[in-house]
């Protein structure tokens, strides 16, 4: 199974981690950072279904999903055609992500950050604050209970939003049990990689809660997509393949704005 696959490594990565970094040090570094930027304020506008856009080089299933890659030009191209927020893959084994794309896209760029990954350890997150994170994902079949909560307890002391990713009824019910605030219902079952978007439906017809902030992730590639999500209430659409695939970027990002806003409903 991939998903286990993908576990297995990260720990094996973790205990060098372990090894070579410094809790203590780092939190008095993270004391020295300014401020994160408010990822589920700028997701969850009034109307519309927002655009998180995903910096994804490679997919276990499908590999390398472009060939001309580039991290800094796809979040300039998010940031100038009105994504909300840019997700960042820095898984690198099988996602053939950085932690470095991370910290430069950073420098290069205010939106609100995420940081995609599979956080298992509290470590990661003092380093994905460090690396410039304003917001990380917690994927709920991972994760125990007490672990979900302990992560979310410490994201929250680090200024750091989390997305808690579900895939299933059950999972659902644990994360707003552990006091998730912006649940990230994942079309795709990380354990066969078959994508789904019923399974935004299925999820919302269980998530009676207006307070909290919901975003579809996964499969999401046209303006159809987009006002099915808009009918539906979602907040958010986590779109990775469908922007780095695309031959024109912005063309692709305006078509999927465009599904999300309410005008073309009619
Ligand atoms: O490329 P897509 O089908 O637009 O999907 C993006 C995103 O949802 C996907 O990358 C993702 C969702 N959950 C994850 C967990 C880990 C790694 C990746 C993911």
């Amino acid at each position: 199974m991939i998903l286990s696959k993908i576990i297995q490594h990260k720990k094996q990565e973790l205990k060098i981690l372990q090894q070579t970094l410094d809790v203590c040090d780092m939190a008095r570094q993270i004391k020295r950072l300014p401020p994160t930027r408010n990822f589920q304020a700028a997701i969850r506008l009034p109307g519309c279904v927002s655009l998180i856009a995903e910096i994804k080089q490679a997919s276990p299933v499908k590999g390398n999903l472009s060939r001309n890659f580039n991290h800094l030009e796809l979040a300039g191209s998010y940031s100038r055609h009105g994504a909300a927020a840019i997700s960042i893959l820095t898984e690198t084994e099988f996602f053939g992500g950085r932690l470095s794309y991370l910290e430069e896209v950073r420098q290069a760029c205010d939106l609100p950050l995420l940081r995609k990954d599979f956080i298992i350890d509290t470590l990661q997150l003092y380093q994905s604050r460090l690396a410039g994170a304003d917001a990380v994902l917690l994927i709920a079949a991972v994760l125990s209970d007490h672990k979900l909560r302990q992560l979310l307890s410490l994201a929250a002391r680090l200024n750091l939003q989390a997305l808690v990713e579900v895939h299933t009824p059950a999972e659902l019910e644990r994360a707003l049990r552990a006091g998730a605030a912006v649940i990230g219902i994942n079309n795709r079952c990380l354990q066969t990689f078959v994508t789904d978007l019923n399974t935004t439906d299925r999820l919302l017809s269980l998530l009676n809660r207006p307070d909290i902030t919901v975003v579809s992730a996964s499969g999401i590639s046209s303006r159809e997509h987009m006002q099915f999500l808009r009918r539906r209430g979602v907040h958010a659409a986590l779109v990775g393949e469908a922007l780095v695939t695309a031959a024109d970027t912005g063309c692709k990002i305006k078509e999927l704005l465009e599904g999300g806003r309410r005008l073309t409903d009619v």
